[in-house]
Formats: C-alpha cells, sequence, structure tokens
C-alpha cells in the first residue's frame, strides 16, 4: 500500500476477505480503497480438517477475522464499516459493536475520541441453524500469558488430572520457558500483524489500547477446531470486570475482554455458531487478584525464576525488560504488592531483585494502586481496594512496616480510611458467576 494515506481521514474500514490454507489463516482488511493488509495467523503442524468441523471452521474463522480487525479499524476509526461476506446475524453484530466499542473504550477515552456514533457493524444477515455437537475431544487449552494467573490454572489442571496443553500466540521467549517448565505438550501459535500497521502508526494513525484478549481467544477458539479440544481455559479473574474509571458516563475499563461480559457473549456466540462441545471460560473467574496470588504462592513455586507479569516483555516491537521485570510499571507494582502477604520476603525480593516498597520515588505507582490521589492505572492490576488491603496486611508485620512506602502508608493514607474496608480475607474468598464447565470444576478447590 502507498504510505501517502492519511489514516485519520479515511471514509470506511472494510474486512476483505479471511482465507485458510496449510496452517496460515489470512485476515485481509483494507481502509478506503486502499491496498490490503493482511494478517498472518500460523498453526504448527496443522492436521488435515475432518469434514465434520469445516463449517465449525469456517464460523471461527470468520469471527477472528472480525475480532483481529480491532487492530487496524481503531488506526483510522472511520465512520462507515464494511464487510466483503455481507451483513452479520444479530448475534454476531451485536458481539462485535461490544467489543469494538468496550474493547476500546480506553483509546477513545485517552485520544479524546466518542466512538459511540461510529461503531455500528453492518447487521441484518441471515441467522445460520444453531450449532450442533462435534464431538470434540476431552481436553482443554490452557493459554499462557507468561505471567502467574495462567500457572495457577496449569497447576490446577495438572492437580485434577486434565488433558491440557499449555499453548501461546506469538514469539516472546519467556512465554516459552514458562511453556516448558509446564513440562505439558505446547502448541505456540504465531501471530503476524500486517506491516502497513506500522507504517501507518508512523505516519499519524490513531494508537491505543486494543482489547487483545479477545484476539487470543478467537486464535484460541479456532485452534480448538483444527486441533481437536472441547475446552479453552483463560485464567483472567474476577477483578478484571471492574472498570478502570468512569468517564461521560461511560464504564472505561481497560481489561474489558478480559471480564466476565465478554467471556459470557463469546462462549454464547461459541456454542450458538461453531460448536455447542466447545467450551470457553476462565478458570479463575471466581477468584479476586490476591486469591490467585495466594494460589500463586503455593502453587507456582516451580516457576519463580522464569515467570513474569511485566508486560514490557511482551512488546512485537519496542525494548524489553533485560531481567525480566522493569521494576517500574504499574504491573510489577501490583504483582510485587500482591505477592507480598503471601511468600516470605527474602523470596519475593530474590524474584524481583529489589524492594519496590522501599523505593520512595516509586510511591506515586502505588498511589495509584491505591486510588490515592491517581485514578487506577490503564493496566492489568487488581481493584484498588485490593491494593489498600494488601499495604494493610504488610503494615502488619514486623518485616514490612519500616519499608519506606509501608511506613509512609500507615502515616499519611490509612488514617484517612474506614479500617473496616483494609481486610485481606474477605478478598480471598471465591465469589460471583462464572462459566468454568463441570468436568473443570473439581480444579475450582485446588485453587482455593
Ligand atoms: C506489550 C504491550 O503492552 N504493548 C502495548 C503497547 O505497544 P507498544 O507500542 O509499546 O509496542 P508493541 O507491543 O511492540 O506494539 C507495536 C504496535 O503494534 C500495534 N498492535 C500490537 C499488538 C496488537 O495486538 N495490536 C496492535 O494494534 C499497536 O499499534 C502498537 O503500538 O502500547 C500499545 C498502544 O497503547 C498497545 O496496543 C500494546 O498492547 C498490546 C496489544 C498487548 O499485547 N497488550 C497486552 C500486554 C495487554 O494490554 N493486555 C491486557 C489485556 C486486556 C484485554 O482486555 O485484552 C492486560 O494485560 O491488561
Ligand atoms: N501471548 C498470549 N498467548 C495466549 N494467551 C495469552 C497471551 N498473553 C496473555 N494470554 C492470556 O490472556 C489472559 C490474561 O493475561 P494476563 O497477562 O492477565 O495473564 P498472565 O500472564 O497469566 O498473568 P499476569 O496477570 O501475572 O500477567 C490469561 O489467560 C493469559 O494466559
Amino acid at each position: 500500500m502507498t504510505t501517502t494515506i492519511q489514516p485519520r481521514q479515511t471514509r470506511v474500514f472494510r474486512f476483505l476477505q479471511a482465507r485458510y490454507a496449510d496452517g496460515v489463516a489470512e485476515l485481509g482488511y483494507a481502509f478506503d480503497d486502499g491496498a490490503p493488509m493482511i494478517e498472518r495467523v500460523r498453526f504448527p503442524a496443522a492436521p488435515p480438517l475432518p469434514l465434520a468441523r469445516r463449517a465449525a471452521f469456517d464460523a471461527a474463522l470468520k469471527l477472528l477475522h472480525l475480532i483481529a480487525g480491532v487492530s487496524y479499524y481503531k488506526a483510522g476509526v472511520p465512520p462507515l464499516i464494511e464487510v466483503a461476506d455481507g451483513p452479520l446475524d444479530d448475534a454476531t453484530a451485536d458481539l462485535l459493536d461490544a467489543l469494538y466499542l468496550q474493547g476500546l473504550a480506553e483509546f477513545a477515552y485517552r485520544n479524546g475520541l466518542d466512538l459511540r456514533e461510529r461503531i455500528r457493524f453492518p447487521r441484518g444477515g441471515r441467522t445460520a441453524p444453531p450449532a450442533t455437537t462435534l464431538d470434540l475431544p476431552e481436553r482443554t487449552l490452557v493459554p499462557l500469558g507468561g505471567g502467574k494467573d495462567s500457572l495457577v490454572v496449569v497447576e490446577a489442571l495438572k492437580a485434577i488430572g486434565e488433558d491440557a496443553w499449555a499453548t501461546w500466540v506469538g514469539n516472546a521467549p519467556l512465554i516459552a520457558a514458562c511453556a516448558e517448565r509446564t513440562g505439558l505438550p505446547r502448541l505456540n501459535i504465531e501471530r503476524e500483524l500486517a506491516p502497513e500497521l506500522f507504517a501507518l502508526n508512523q505516519c499519524g494513525a490513531w494508537n491505543g489500547h486494543v482489547p487483545v484478549t479477545a484476539v487470543n481467544s478467537a486464535i484460541l477458539a479456532l485452534a480448538a477446531i483444527l486441533y481437536g479440544f472441547d475446552t479453552v481455559a483463560f485464567a483472567n479473574e474476577r477483578s478484571a470486570s471492574a472498570a478502570t474509571l468512569e468517564y461521560a458516563g461511560q464504564a472505561v475499563n481497560h481489561q474489558w475482554s478480559k471480564g466476565y461480559a465478554f467471556e459470557s457473549m463469546f462462549a454464547d456466540w461459541l456454542h450458538g455458531h461453531v460448536a455447542a462441545d466447545l467450551d470457553y471460560g476462565s478458570l479463575l473467574r471466581p477468584y479476586a487478584e490476591l486469591a490467585v496470588t495466594r494460589a500463586f504462592a503455593r502453587l507456582g513455586t516451580n516457576y519463580f525464576d522464569v515467570f513474569s507479569s511485566c508486560n514490557r516483555n511482551f512488546r512485537i516491537l519496542g525494548p524489553r525488560p533485560v531481567d525480566r521485570w522493569c521494576g517500574q510499571c504499574p504491573k510489577c507494582h501490583f504483582v510485587f504488592l500482591a505477592l507480598a502477604p503471601f511468600l516470605s520476603k527474602p523470596r519475593l525480593l530474590a524474584i524481583f531483585g529489589r524492594n519496590l516498597l522501599d523505593d520512595e520515588s516509586q510511591a506515586a505507582g502505588f498511589d495509584a494502586l491505591m486510588e490515592y490521589r491517581e485514578h487506577k492505572p490503564f493496566e492489568c492490576v487488581g481493584e484498588a481496594a485490593e491494593a489498600r488491603a494488601a499495604m494493610h496486611a504488610l503494615s502488619q508485620r514486623p518485616e514490612w512496616r519500616e519499608d519506606a512506602l509501608v511506613a509512609r502508608f500507615v502515616r499519611e493514607i490509612a488514617p484517612q480510611l474506614d479500617p473496616l474496608t483494609l481486610a485481606l480475607e474477605p478478598w480471598l474468598l471465591p465469589a460471583g458467576e462464572h462459566r468454568v464447565p463441570a468436568r473443570l470444576v473439581p480444579a475450582l478447590k485446588v485453587i482455593g
């Protein structure tokens, strides 16, 4: 394509064709009459597709095409959306409208855009008959993100003897190292963004956060049909459903596609359009972040020297931290704070290589986690009340209470808080709805 296109002045975003052959899915997009941008997803050692699964595969491929388009759509956010295959049935249009609007809410807020009048997928297409059961093999794909959450899921599924495979999208060496450490069979799916997107970024495209968990979910649903798995078990905690902030009457949640609303819509769509026996859900849904860090402290010892939750490790283009934890970002702050009540102090300091809570220069970062003078950061962190409860717990422990930021909490912040809201224990209890399939429910007991 010519790089003379001005992405912010485009009129229409077009979904071109999606194709699959020999283990490679090609997803085509364009602005106006510009040249196609092709994203490629590569499935290693892809088996031939059984005839009985072909319709399911086509439906899952179509959904992946529609969902992965969010990375390209956001570059221009033009007022029109066109789909080459014609209008979508209402359930599909509802899912896509919700995903683009809510999943791009942070992007819109930070760029000062209002997408409510723009995001309208073409609807009114024929509704296909409900998907049937495909007799998919009883086994589970466990997506890994390199961090603690998915490793808790791995260990919980191992404990109940589930036939689980560690899978990940992209080429992050850190995730590959975690996957190897699980001892499970591994499936690494490659994803290659269209290079034109980076060129658009260079010439003034809109840029910002995209609901990447939705993209990974759609890739894994397609993989489940291709390789034969009846379950995809994500590791999205209860806290992910909480909004980062409210703006102009709209909730803005950095983690929207990790939340329960997306999980429910996506899982129902798969049941209705792909296969009645393909289950998608999060095994961590009943748990707050602090319950997950407690579980990781107990179940994750095998991974302490390989895992990292610091998202800077997962950049495609930008620099990555030399030693896994940058120590400066909200994820590093939160994971340090949330693990501290459950690990011995020397162990935690060995993981991070430093004591973030004894460093005055990090005060603003921890304040934001507790929503003290700042709003919660746009990152995958727990609720502010959880962060305050963790800090309060540390302030009660001799080995922590002298550290600079814990002492500052006691001095400056705690006196403004209702002590009744600072208990750690309520955060450790499972609560709320979940969609964990019956076969995996015993794994919940392993987590806590
Ligand atoms: C790793 C990371 O956090 N990347 C975000 C960052 O990207 P950056 O520009 O610093 O570098 P790259 O990651 O190399 O990306 C280069 C550009 O490519 C585009 N892009 C990338 C991946 C993709 O799926 N779609 C894309 O369009 C984009 O234009 C990049 O600039 O900042 C970007 C802008 O704010 C973010 O979009 C990048 O976020 C990645 C998509 C990403 O993988 N982020 C996850 C770590 C993440 O945020 N996970 C959430 C899940 C929330 C959810 O609802 O899904 C979380 O952990 O909370
Ligand atoms: N590259 C990826 N491939 C497949 N799944 C991924 C990838 N990155 C993240 N995920 C999945 O998305 C979900 C949310 O990611 P998240 O970063 O919260 O989890 P995590 O890396 O396991 O833990 P942590 O919160 O410590 O970072 C998890 O189920 C995770 O496994």
